[in-house]
C-alpha cells in the first residue's frame, strides 16, 4: 500500500516558468499581439500592460508520510495558492494518493459554487498534476507509464513563436505565429497580418505548416475574412479566433472557414463539460486543452476519451512535461506544441525556464519517449528559484 498524503503546500514564483507570459522586455510574446483588449489603444502594444502576467506561477507540493514529495507548476500565483491551502488541501491530507478520482471530484464540486473554470480549475489542475507526480515517484514510474504507456516512439512538435522560418530550420513540423493585428486596426491591420503570413510562407516553402494564433481577439466576420485571405498562403489552422464563451461563433466559423482549413480552440476552456460543449456544438476540428488549466491529468483523460469517440484530435496547449507525458500515450494526440520561450524565438530553451531542473526539450523537433523515463513527470524544482508560501492551513 502507498503512504498517505501528509501535507499539501502552495507557493508562488515570479518570472517566467509556468506563467510563461511573465517575461522581460523585448520578448516576442509581448510584442503587439492581438487580444480582446486591443480595442483599447493603451493596451494594444503589450499584453502585460493589461495584466496577462498578473498571476505568476503556482507551485503545488504534496508530501507523503514517507517524505516523498510530488510537485507541479501552473499559472495561478497567490490567489490560486489561497484556494489550494484554504480549500483544496482538506480533500487530500490523510488520504491515499491513489484516490485521485475521489479527490478530483471533491475538489471540483467543493468549489463549484465559485469555480468551474479559470483560476479555480488552474488550482485544481496544479494539485492534480502534483498528485500524479507523487504517484509516479512512489511507484518509481514515469507518469506516461501510469497512463497506458507510449503509443509511438517519439513526440513530434510544432513551434509557437514569432519565427516559424527559424523553427523550420530547427526541425519542427510547423510554426504557429501570434496574430499581431485585430479588428480595431481595420483593413490595414488585416493586410499586415496577411503580409506577415505571406512572408513566412515565402521563407518556409509550401509544405511547412503555418498557423495563426488569434488569442481570442477577433469577431466572426473578421476571423472569416482573415481565414479566406490566409487560405491563399496555405494557413493550416486558425486558432482561438473568438471568445471562449462564443460557442455559437465558433460553430459558425467552422462552417464558414475555407475547405481544408482547420479551426482550433480550447486552451482557455476547462473540464469535460466545457469540452463537451465545444464538441457537441461542432466548434472546432482540434481541441487544445492546457493540462495545467483544464483540470489536470485526471480530467484530461476524460476530455480526451470524449474527443476520441468523435474523431477529434487533442493537441494540448504547450505545458512542457505535463503535456508531453499525456500526448505520448494518446492515439488522437499525434503531435505536440512547443512554445519558443527564447525572447527572439531563435533558439530552443526549456519552456518553463528557469523553474524546472532537467526539463526536456525537443531536439530537431522531436523528443523520444525514453527521454521521459524518470519517476513522475521527471523534473525537479530548481532550488535556485525562490519559493514564497503566502498562506498556510
Ligand atoms: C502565442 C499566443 O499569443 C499565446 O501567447 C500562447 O500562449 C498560446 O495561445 C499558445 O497557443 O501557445
Ligand atoms: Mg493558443
Amino acid at each position: 500500500m502507498l503512504p498517505k498524503i501528509k501535507q499539501v503546500r502552495a507557493y508562488v514564483v515570479r518570472g517566467g516558468g509556468a506563467d510563461y507570459h511573465d517575461q522581460g522586455d523585448g520578448h516576442w510574446i509581448d510584442d503587439h499581439i492581438a487580444t480582446p483588449m486591443a480595442k483599447y489603444p493603451e493596451y494594444r502594444q503589450s499584453r502585460q500592460s493589461f495584466g496577462i502576467n498578473v498571476l505568476g506561477t503556482l507551485v503545488v507540493e504534496i508530501e507523503a508520510t514517507d517524505g516523498t514529495v510530488g510537485f507541479a507548476v501552473t499559472t495561478g500565483g497567490e490567489p490560486a495558492a489561497y484556494i489550494v491551502e484554504k480549500h483544496l488541501a482538506r480533500f487530500l491530507e490523510g488520504r491515499s494518493p491513489t484516490d485521485y478520482e475521489k479527490i478530483w471530484d471533491q475538489m471540483y464540486f467543493g468549489t463549484q459554487y465559485y469555480g468551474r473554470k479559470g483560476l479555480v480549475v488552474n488550482a485544481i489542475s496544479g494539485v492534480d498534476l502534483a498528485l500524479w507526480d507523487l504517484l509516479g515517484k512512489l511507484r518509481q514510474e514515469p507518469v506516461y507509464h501510469l497512463l497506458g504507456g507510449a503509443v509511438r516512439d517519439e513526440l513530434s512538435f510544432y513551434a509557437t513563436g514569432a519565427r516559424p522560418d527559424l523553427a523550420k530550420g530547427m526541425g519542427f513540423i510547423g510554426g504557429k505565429m501570434p496574430l499581431h493585428h485585430g479588428p480595431a486596426e481595420g483593413e490595414e491591420g488585416l493586410a499586415k497580418n496577411i503580409a506577415e503570413l505571406a512572408t513566412m510562407r515565402e521563407r518556409c516553402g509550401d509544405d511547412f505548416w503555418l498557423m495563426f494564433d488569434c488569442w481570442m481577439a477577433l469577431d466572426l466576420n473578421y476571423a472569416t475574412r482573415l481565414a479566406h485571405k490566409a487560405k491563399d498562403y496555405g494557413l493550416k489552422w486558425i486558432e482561438e479566433a473568438l471568445s471562449p464563451d462564443d460557442y455559437w461563433g465558433y460553430a459558425a466559423l467552422k462552417k464558414a472557414a475555407p475547405a481544408g482549413m482547420l479551426v482550433t480552440t480550447g486552451e482557455h476552456e476547462a473540464t469535460r463539460w466545457g469540452f463537451r460543449m465545444l464538441m457537441e456544438m461542432e466548434c472546432c476540428d482540434i481541441i487544445q486543452p492546457d493540462v495545467g488549466w483544464c483540470g489536470g491529468v485526471t480530467e484530461l483523460l476524460k476530455i480526451s476519451a470524449m474527443a476520441d469517440s468523435r474523431g477529434v484530435m487533442v493537441i494540448p496547449h504547450g505545458s512542457s512535461v505535463y503535456s508531453y507525458h499525456f500526448v505520448i500515450t494518446r492515439h488522437n494526440s499525434p503531435f505536440a506544441e512547443f512554445l519558443m520561450m527564447a525572447p527572439k524565438a531563435d533558439q530552443v530553451q526549456p519552456m518553463f525556464h528557469p523553474q524546472l531542473l532537467d526539463e526536456p526539450v525537443p531536439v530537431n523537433g522531436r523528443l523520444k519517449a525514453t527521454a521521459l523515463d524518470k519517476p513522475g513527470f521527471g523534473v525537479e524544482l530548481n532550488p535556485a528559484v525562490t519559493l514564497h508560501r503566502p498562506y498556510t492551513h
